[in-house]
């Protein structure tokens, strides 16, 4: 049998994912052992409190509430505790002291990323996040190095396994937001604080996290427009199914031209959105997260699987430490962060898409000739419109329901539109405004 050296893992929090990275570790030790040349060995898991039950069992000498004793004896820091504080201080000391660090903390990257990679570069440490993005999809390692040589255009994504999972079931089962988010708890998906998820938050921080690394820039969270899946209605999902799209909540990143000053940059939001039944993002079910991408020389790709889950992250957390134990083995330069392309990040007006607009108006003569002027008078081009008469109020004047689809066109312009279809007389309400995506 061969006898390796042993690397010092230390692993701080073992909630759903450190319990199953600390359950695989000691399970796979062997075999591990041999992938990286060097023994794996678990000195420690941190927790808050020792006798909490755990999704995976941890032998009970392992656990310790000095997380700073722990960090500094590893050489290898595996933080999954999530939230900025005590997470930043305690990767922050790993690095100074030596250690790699490897973490899923994405509301900590999008938040003090360049600060922690500055720290590591000064030390040459290394910072590892596959599970921060897509859960247990390769996105953050294939957008560093398989695709470091293309230039990436655009990427489509969805990236919360959440919000994926409650807008699935509401649109297969009915289920209302409330219940379908109590189950993605129940299963391990939702953070913490759920809001992080339903209110696009977590999506937004990785939408941060793919723009850097995909356009060598620094995005900040700041600079990412977010609207979350709060205000979408069991009504819009069935009614976006029979016009023959699914409602996605939806992280794009693009490189963008800002219309109105000619500024070439990036632009990154996260917001509910209308795909086409056909797009291959419309088939993205349940917690899996797709991201697709589209690059100069690669054209379209798309990495899919499990986005959420205790499990299924771990399976990424062990892939980075399996490439940051190997570096203390053989050596080598390690990965670097680059942002020598210093875009600047567009704001939501710079961003161009097609729109589909929900009216209640009065059913009269002339309406629709009215609608379709407000429509031009602002430069939005109108390409079809659809029209549900009297399924409207039990009281007051007739209504109907105008469904009006546009071709390309500038949020700033579709702002305009709207704010001047609410103040017509014919107007009863805006009923609904989405993005229609993926065309
Ligand atoms: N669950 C997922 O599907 C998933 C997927 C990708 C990334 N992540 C990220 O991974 C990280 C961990 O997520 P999780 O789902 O395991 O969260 P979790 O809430 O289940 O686990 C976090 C654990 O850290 C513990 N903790 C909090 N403060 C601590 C402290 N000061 N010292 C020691 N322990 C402390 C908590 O008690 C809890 O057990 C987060 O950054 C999350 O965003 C989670
Ligand atoms: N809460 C996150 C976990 C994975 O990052 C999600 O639902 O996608
Ligand atoms: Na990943």
């Amino acid at each position: 049998m061969i006898e390796y050296r042993n690397l010092r893992i230390a692993i701080l929090g073992a909630g759903s994912v450190g319990s199953q990275v600390a359950k695989l570790l000691l399970e796979h030790r062997e075999e591990l052992a041999q992938r990286v040349g060097a023994g794996l060995e678990l000195v420690g898991v941190a927790v808050r409190d020792l006798d909490a039950p755990r999704r995976a069992d941890i032998p009970r000498e392992l656990l310790t509430t000095d997380a700073e004793s722990l960090i500094l004896g590893a050489d290898i820091v595996v933080e999954l505790i999530g939230g900025l504080e005590p997470a930043r201080t305690h990767i922050l000391t790993a690095i100074n002291s030596g250690a790699d660090v490897i973490t899923g903390n994405k509301a900590l990257l999008a938040t003090h990323g360049p600060e922690l990679f500055e720290a590591a570069e000064q030390v040459g440490a290394q910072l590892y996040y596959e599970a921060a993005v897509g859960g247990a999809i390769p996105i953050i390692r294939p957008l560093r190095d398989s695709l470091a040589g293309d230039r990436v255009e655009r990427i489509l994504g969805i990236v919360n396994g959440t919000t994926n999972f409650i807008l699935d079931r509401m649109d297969s089962t009915g289920e209302s937001l409330h219940d379908a988010l109590a189950v993605a708890t129940e299963l391990g998906y939702a953070e913490a604080d759920p809001t992080a998820d339903i209110e696009g938050y977590d999506a937004a921080q990785k939408a941060a996290i793919l723009a850097s690394l995909a356009f060598h820039t620094s995005v900040p969270l700041e600079a990412v427009y977010r609207e979350g899946i709060t205000s979408i209605t069991h009504d819009q999902v069935v009614a976006a199914r029979k016009a023959g799209y699914v409602v996605k909540l939806l992280a794009i990143c693009e490189r963008a031209t800002d219309p109105a000053t000619g500024v070439h940059g990036v632009s990154a939001r996260v917001h509910p959105a209308l795909v086409p039944l056909a797009h291959p993002l419309a088939a993205v079910h349940g917690a899996n997260n797709a991201v697709f991408l589209e690059a100069e020389a690669a054209g379209s790709l798309m990495f899919y699987g499990a986005g959420a889950g205790g499990l299924e992250t771990a399976s990424a957390v062990l892939g980075d430490l399996v490439s940051a134990a190997r570096r203390h083995v053989v050596g080598g330069p390690g990965v670097a962060e680059s942002t020598h392309a210093d875009l600047p990040a567009l704001p939501i007006t710079a961003v161009t898409t097609r729109y589909q607009i929900t009216l209640r108006v009065l059913d009269q003569p002339g309406v629709l000739a009215a609608i379709a002027g407000v429509f031009s008078d602002n430069g939005v081009s109108v390409e079809a419109v659809e029209q549900h008469v009297g399924d409207g109020q039990e009281s007051g004047p007739a209504t109907a329901t105008l469904v009006i689809g546009t071709h390309e066109a500038s949020e700033a312009a579709l702002a305009a539109t709207v704010d001047a279809l609410e103040s017509r007389n014919v107007v009863d309400s805006v009923e609904s405004v989405l993005r229609v995506e993926g065309l």
